[in-house]
């Protein structure tokens, strides 16, 4: 097989989300931080190179507080990869996302827990993070999504897990206001914004949390089996979003080391 160009766009597909390109290339990469989830499958949509990550695993190996989220990032990076879309599956805190909805994040909040969230673990590096998301990827997202009605915007609560959340701590993050939640947008996008690449996460509402209301308790069946429901909506989206992308990076990402005295040489 003839080998495809370096792609510059990549897609992280998450639970229910293993696959996503025709006839692809899987390449083996290794990384100071060890081999992420699985082979990169490069492969083209619409004649665009791209590359593709299941970042449990090709089958799940990965829960998410195991998942190699260093690596990951870093072998995409290997490959040529700058611009990162990251579709996720979460649960609603509010009645008003419920299962179906497609929701835009445009904050997060950490409530992780000892996770590797840096690769500067020396020297004085330390990105803003202020819009943890790529406006401009966010723009694209949103624009895919227009028949969906998806949300624009949203806080997305990123919890250790494995476990669900119990009903007092759903309610009270839903008190905050935050919008939906899950386990594995944190560290991911920071580690990506560390490696100045362009990343934003579309989220798909799976399931009511714990704490909307005291009816709601979620399953992981049930968050698999809402998210097949809508995984070809989700791919159609996210291919004709890649296909649609600039590779002139107008946004402040690739900026976002400007000026560092970086301790490591970046791939
Ligand atoms: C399978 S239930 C919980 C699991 O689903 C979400 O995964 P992802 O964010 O990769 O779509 C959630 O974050 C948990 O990892
Ligand atoms: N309710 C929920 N809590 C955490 N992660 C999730 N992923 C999907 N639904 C979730």
């Amino acid at each position: 097989m003839s080998a495809s160009p370096r792609p510059d766009v990549a897609v992280i597909g998450g639970s229910g989300f293993y696959t996503f390109l025709e006839d692809p290339q899987e390449i083996e990469v290794d990384t100071p931080y060890g081999k992420p989830s699985a082979p990169i499958s490069v492969g083209t949509v619409e004649g665009r190179s791209v590359a593709f990550l299941p970042r449990h695993g090709a089958h799940h190996d990965f829960p998410a507080h195991k998942v190699p989220y260093r690596a990951n990032l870093w072998a995409l990076r290997s490959l040529g990869v700058r611009q990162v879309l990251a579709p996720c599956a979460v649960g609603g805190l509010q009645v008003e996302y419920g299962p179906g909805t497609f929701l835009v994040p445009d904050q997060l909040v950490d409530r992780t827990s000892g996770r590797q969230q840096t690769y500067y673990d020396t020297g004085a590096i330390h990105v803003s993070f202020s819009d943890p998301y790529c406006a401009r990827l966010r723009g694209h997202l949103l624009n895919g999504l227009a028949g969906q009605g998806p949300v624009d915007g949203g806080t997305m609560v990123v919890v250790e897990g494995p476990r669900f959340s119990t009903r007092a701590e759903s309610k009270w993050y839903a008190d905050q206001g935050w919008s939906v939640i899950n386990m594995t947008g944190h560290p991911e996008a920071v580690l990506a914004r560390e490696l100045a690449l362009c990343y934003a996460t579309v989220a798909l509402v799976t399931d009511y949390d714990a704490g909307v209301d005291e009816a709601s308790s979620v399953s992981m069946d049930a968050v698999f089996q809402v998210f097949a429901e809508h995984t070809d909506t989700l791919k159609k989206l996210l291919s004709g979003v890649v296909a649609g992308l600039g590779d002139d990076r107008d946004c402040s990402c690739s900026h976002a080391l400007d000026g560092m005295n970086l301790p490591l040489t970046l791939p």
